[in-house]
């Protein structure tokens, strides 16, 4: 039987506001077993830029990064919130490790294709080295990885955080027993998004089409469903979408399935 892991993906809302942090780092500190955090930080992405006078354009869940916003997320996201966080879990007595996809070659990706869309310079994941990875936790250290990743060319490329945590999860699920949770300000996928007691308990893809055909989930919620079914599809045992503060909870919030 393989170990288990415990995957937490940790978005902008929570990470941008130092008790929410502060909160969730807490429960983190608590899980027990191996444990990896994945973090986003896509508003103080946002609100860095809108200081600098640059402008943020979102498409479908994702951001638009042309060179100067490619400063930006690496100065954010790799810096402040990376390291913040690490800090955090020091002080918590957690072994956290800060890492950018690039560190270890932990996660390598190519430039996303123009299509309709440019892009600029985001990634789509290629390869993630799952050994690297195992090793770090098998060692006792507790890796924290940072929205970026790199295309072994020397550029690095701006990843959707949801998708970092779902391809980390895969490349992880040959050498453990992967449990991912997405967790977040609400208390899972909504099907009312301005009531909290209206969580929809399991999502498989069907549902999701139709949910997204009738509006009922949309921006950031796109890509962590996208990346979460495609968890589920590719080996990884377990995957919820719940709140923050529910992260120890595996029966909490949405669940991912294969079929309903
Ligand atoms: N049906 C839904 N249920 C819950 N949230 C939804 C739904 N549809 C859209 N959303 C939005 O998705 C957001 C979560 O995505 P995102 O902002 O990317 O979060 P994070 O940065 O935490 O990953 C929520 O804050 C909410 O506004
Ligand atoms: C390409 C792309 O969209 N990258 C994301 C990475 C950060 C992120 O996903 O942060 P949250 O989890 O806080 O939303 C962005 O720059 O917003």
């Amino acid at each position: 039987m393989k170990d288990k892991l415990t995957i937490i993906k940790v978005g902008g809302k929570i990470v941008e506001e130092e008790a929410s942090l502060k909160a969730l780092l807490a429960d983190f500190a608590g899980i027990g077993g191996f444990k990896l955090l994945v973090h986003g930080g896509g508003r103080s992405a946002t609100k860095l830029a809108a200081d600098m006078g640059v402008e943020t354009k979102m498409i479908d869940g994702r951001r638009v990064t042309d060179d100067e916003m490619l400063r930006i997320v690496t100065m954010v996201y790799g810096g402040l919130v990376n390291k913040n966080i690490v800090a955090g879990l020091q002080a918590l007595d957690v072994d956290a490790l800060g890492m950018t996809g690039a560190d270890m070659n932990i996660l390598r990706s190519r430039k996303r294709a123009v299509k309709e869309v440019d892009y600029g310079w985001v990634g789509d994941v290629e390869s993630v080295n799952g050994e690297a990875l195992a090793s770090l936790l098998r060692a006792g250290i507790v890796p924290v990885i940072a929205p970026l990743t790199h295309d072994k060319q020397g550029h690095l490329l701006n990843t959707n955080a949801d998708t970092m945590a779902g391809e980390t999860a895969k490349g992880l699920a040959p050498y453990f027993d992967v449990e991912l949770v997405y967790c977040f300000e609400k208390p899972g996928v909504l099907r009312d998004e301005n009531d909290d007691a209206s969580v929809i308990p399991f999502i498989d893809r069907a549902l999701y089409g139709r949910l997204k055909e009738d509006g009922v989930v949309g921006g950031g919620m796109l890509p962590k469903l996208e990346n979460a079914l495609d968890a589920i599809d590719l080996g990884v045992g377990k995957v919820i979408i719940t709140k923050a503060s529910e992260i120890g909870n595996m029966t909490s919030g949405t669940h991912i399935v294969a079929k309903i």
